[in-house]
C-alpha cells in the first residue's frame, strides 16, 4: 500500500529500454518499506512498483524539479501542503521526483503497471511529453499487471513549465491550485495522442504539437536558454534564423499520393493548438476529434515573421498567403534533397531529423480534465460535466469549504483575470526593449531633478521590525507623488533586493525599479495616479489604483488603466520584499493604446 506523501528515493534502471529512451535512466522506487507492494515488471520494464493495495486511489505525481529553470520544484514545495489537504483523505499522494531526462517515462510505466489511478505530470510540456510516452511500450498501451483491475490509469497535469503550451488549449493557466482542484474533481475525457515513426520504427508519442524545420530548430536552441524564462523562445528563434533556408519537401496525407511542397519554412502537426510559448500555430486542432491539424508555412522570409508574428500568436495566420492548413489522420514528410538535416521536434523536445511519419491514435489516453475535449473548438473551454466520470469524491467538499490556496482569502483577495491570456513574446520584447531604450535615453537627459525621498526613519517595534502602519503610510504618500512614473518613493521602507513584478516580467533591486520608473516618466507628458482603495492582509497590503497618462510621442497616445499592487512584507525586517503589479487591462490592449494617436489631455500631475 502506498501511503507515501514524501519523495521516494530512486534506484538505477537496468532493464530493456525502448529506442527513444536516452541515457541517465532511472526507475522509480527503492520501495524498501513494507507499506509498498513490490512487483516484478513485465514487458521489459522490470522493477519495483508504486502501487497501493487499499481502497484509496493512488495518484502518482511525477515532478520535474528542473522544470522552468527550477521554478517547478519551488512551486511544487509550496503546493504540497495544499495538495495533501485536498486529496490526502481520499487518495494516496505519491510524489516522485525525476532524476534526469526520460526518467518520467519509466516512472509512468511502472505506475501504470502497478495500477495507479492516475499519473500526473508536474512541470512543463517536456515532462508531460515524457509521461505520455510512459503510457506506451513497444507500440502498445502499457496495461495494469493485475488483469482483473477494472480501471485504467488516467493522465493528469499540473502545468508548471516555461511554456506549458498544452494547457493553453484548455484555458488552464499555470495556477497549480486550479490544477489540484481539477484533479480533485477527477473528470476524465478521452484524448487523442499523436505518434511519430520512421519507416514503422522508433515509435514516439506526442500530445501537443510536433513540428518540422525552422520552428523545430528554434525549439532546439530555445531549450538551451530556458534560464531566461519565456525569452528563450525569442533567443532560440533568432539563432535558428541564422543560416536558415526554406526547403522543398514532399508530403503524403492519409496514405494518398505524394505532393510536392516547395520552399517549406515550417510544417506543424497539431493535436492541440499552441507551441513556442503561446503561439496558436494550429488553431483548429482539438485533442479529442480524431484528427491532427497540419499547418504549413512556405517561403517565409525573416520580415514575414516580423509583420505576421502577431497573427501566429493569435491564430489568424491561416488567412495569410503561403500558409495552408488541413486536417489529417496521417502525414508522411520527407525532404526532397534528403540532406538529413531538417529538424523535427515533438511537444518542444528535439526528435532528430526528417523523414518522419505522423499519425493520430484517437482517444488513446484517459485524461483528467474538467471539460469535454470535444467541446474545445475555440480558445475558451466550455465546461461540461458529462464528458467523463468522476474518479474522486472531493468535489462537494471543495465547494462547501471554499478551500483557499496559499493562504489567500478567496473572498477578499483581488482577483486576477482567469482563463487564457496567451503570453505575447512581442510584448516581452517591447518590455525589455523599452527598458533598454529608457536607459539609452537617460544618457542624454539632464541629471535627476525630481526630489528623492531620503532620510526617512522607519519606526521599528521591539523586535526591530518596521512598524506596518508606518510602512503602509509611506506607500500612500508615495502614491501622491505618482511614484510609478517619477520613481519618487520612500526607499527606506523597501528591501534593497525587493522583487518587482508586473505582467511582463520581474526583476530584483530597488535601484533598477527607480531607474525604470524615472525613465518611463521621462516619456510622459502628463499623468494622473490615484490610490482608490487599500486592503490589509496578514502578509501583504494591496493598493488598488487608477492610472492615466499622455505619452510624449508625436501621436500623443493616452494610456489609461486600473489595477492593483500587492506589497508583500518581509517577515524579518517588516519592509516590502515583493512589489507585484496587476493591470486590469489586458497587455495587448495596453499595447494598442500605445499605438493609438490622440489629441486628448489628461488632467493631473505634470511631470
Ligand atoms: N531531474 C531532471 N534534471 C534535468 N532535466 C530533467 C529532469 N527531469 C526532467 N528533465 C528534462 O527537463 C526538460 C524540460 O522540462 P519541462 O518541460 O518540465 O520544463 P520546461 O522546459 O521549463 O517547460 P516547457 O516545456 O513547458 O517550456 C525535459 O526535456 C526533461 O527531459
Amino acid at each position: 500500500m502506498l501511503r507515501s506523501t514524501s519523495c521516494i528515493p530512486l534506484c538505477p534502471f537496468t532493464a530493456k529500454q525502448p529506442s527513444f529512451l536516452r541515457t541517465h535512466q532511472r526507475i522509480a522506487s527503492d520501495l524498501s518499506s513494507d507499506r509498498f507492494t513490490l512487483r516484478g515488471g513485465g514487458g521489459g520494464g522490470g522493477a519495483s512498483a508504486v502501487v497501493s493495495s487499499s481502497g484509496l486511489r493512488d495518484l502518482v505525481f511525477v515532478v520535474n524539479p528542473q522544470g522552468a529553470n527550477g521554478r517547478t520544484a519551488k512551486e511544487w514545495k509550496k503546493l504540497l501542503p495544499y495538495l495533501r489537504s485536498c486529496l490526502g483523505k481520499d487518495c494516496n499522494v505519491i510524489e516522485l521526483l525525476t532524476l534526469g531526462p526520460s526518467h518520467a517515462i519509466d516512472i509512468t510505466r511502472e505506475a501504470i503497471r502497478d495500477g495507479a489511478d492516475a499519473v500526473i505530470a508536474v512541470g512543463g510540456d517536456g515532462t508531460l511529453h515524457e509521461v505520455v510516452n510512459g503510457f506506451f511500450w513497444e507500440g502498445k498501451p502499457v496495461g495494469n499487471l493485475n488483469s482483473e483491475a477494472s480501471h485504467s490509469t488516467a493522465l493528469g497535469l499540473i502545468p508548471l513549465g516555461t511554456g506549458s503550451d498544452f494547457a493553453r488549449t484548455f484555458g488552464w493557466n499555470n495556477d497549480p491550485c486550479e490544477a489540484v482542484e481539477r484533479i480533485a474533481k477527477g473528470m476524465r475525457s478521452r484524448v487523442d495522442v499523436g505518434v511519430i515513426d520512421k519507416e514503422g520504427k522508433d515509435l514516439h508519442y506526442f500530445i501537443n504539437v510536433a513540428d518540422v524545420h525552422l520552428s523545430a530548430k528554434a525549439g532546439f536552441y530555445a531549450s538551451k536558454y530556458k534560464k531566461f524564462g519565456k525569452l528563450c523562445y525569442v533567443i532560440g528563434a533568432l539563432q535558428a534564423f541564422m543560416g536558415h533556408h526554406n526547403r522543398d519537401m514532399r508530403i503524403r496525407v492519409n496514405g494518398g499520393e505524394w505532393e510536392i511542397y516547395p520552399q517549406v519554412t515550417a510544417l506543424c502537426v497539431g493535436n492541440a493548438k499552441y507551441f513556442g510559448g503561446g503561439m496558436k500555430i494550429t488553431p483548429n486542432a482539438v485533442p479529442g476529434n480524431g484528427n491532427l491539424e497540419v499547418v504549413v508555412l512556405q517561403d517565409f522570409k525573416w520580415y514575414d515573421f516580423v509583420f505576421k508574428l502577431h497573427k501566429l500568436y493569435n491564430g489568424t495566420h491561416l488567412s495569410v498567403n503561403n500558409v495552408t492548413s488541413r486536417s489529417v489522420q496521417s502525414i508522411e514528410v520527407e525532404e526532397i534533397s534528403d540532406s538529413g538535416s531538417i529538424y523535427v521536434q515533438s511537444d518542444g523536445e528535439h526528435l532528430g531529423f526528417l523523414p518522419k511519419k505522423f499519425r493520430i491514435l484517437p482517444g488513446a489516453i484517459d485524461m483528467i480534465s474538467s471539460l469535454s475535449f470535444h467541446s474545445i473548438a475555440t480558445v475558451n473551454p466550455i465546461f461540461s460535466g458529462d464528458g467523463g466520470r468522476s474518479i474522486f469524491r472531493l468535489n462537494r467538499r471543495f465547494e462547501a469549504t471554499g478551500v483557499s490556496c496559499r493562504g489567500q482569502n478567496p473572498t477578499n483577495e483581488p482577483q486576477t483575470s482567469k482563463g487564457p491570456e496567451p503570453e505575447n513574446v512581442l510584448l516581452k520584447i517591447a518590455w525589455y526593449g523599452s527598458e533598454l531604450l529608457g536607459i539609452a535615453a537617460s544618457v542624454f537627459r539632464s541629471p535627476e531633478t525630481s526630489p528623492i525621498v531620503t532620510g526617512f526613519e522607519v519606526p521599528v517595534d521591539c523586535s526591530g521590525r518596521a512598524v506596518r502602519v508606518a510602512v503602509v503610510d509611506s506607500i500612500k504618500q508615495d502614491f501622491k507623488r505618482s511614484y510609478f512614473v517619477t520613481g519618487n518613493l520612500t526607499p527606506e521602507v523597501y528591501e534593497d533586493k525587493c522583487e518587482f513584478a508586473d505582467p511582463a516580467g520581474s526583476f530584483k533591486g530597488l535601484a533598477r525599479f527607480k531607474r525604470n520608473c524615472t525613465n518611463f516618466g521621462s516619456l510622459i507628458e502628463k499623468s494622473n495616479m490615484k490610490l482608490m482603495k487599500w486592503e490589509n492582509f496578514e502578509d501583504k497590503g494591496v493598493g488598488h489604483w487608477k492610472f492615466s497618462c499622455v505619452m510624449s510621442f508625436p501621436w500623443k497616445p493616452i494610456l489609461s488603466a486600473t489595477g492593483y499592487t500587492e506589497y508583500y512584507f518581509d517577515t524579518g525586517s517588516g519592509k516590502i520584499c515583493r512589489h507585484v503589479e496587476h493591470w486590469n487591462v489586458p497587455k495587448i490592449a495596453l499595447f494598442k493604446q500605445l499605438l493609438r494617436p490622440s489629441r486628448g489631455l489628461v488632467g493631473g500631475t505634470q511631470n
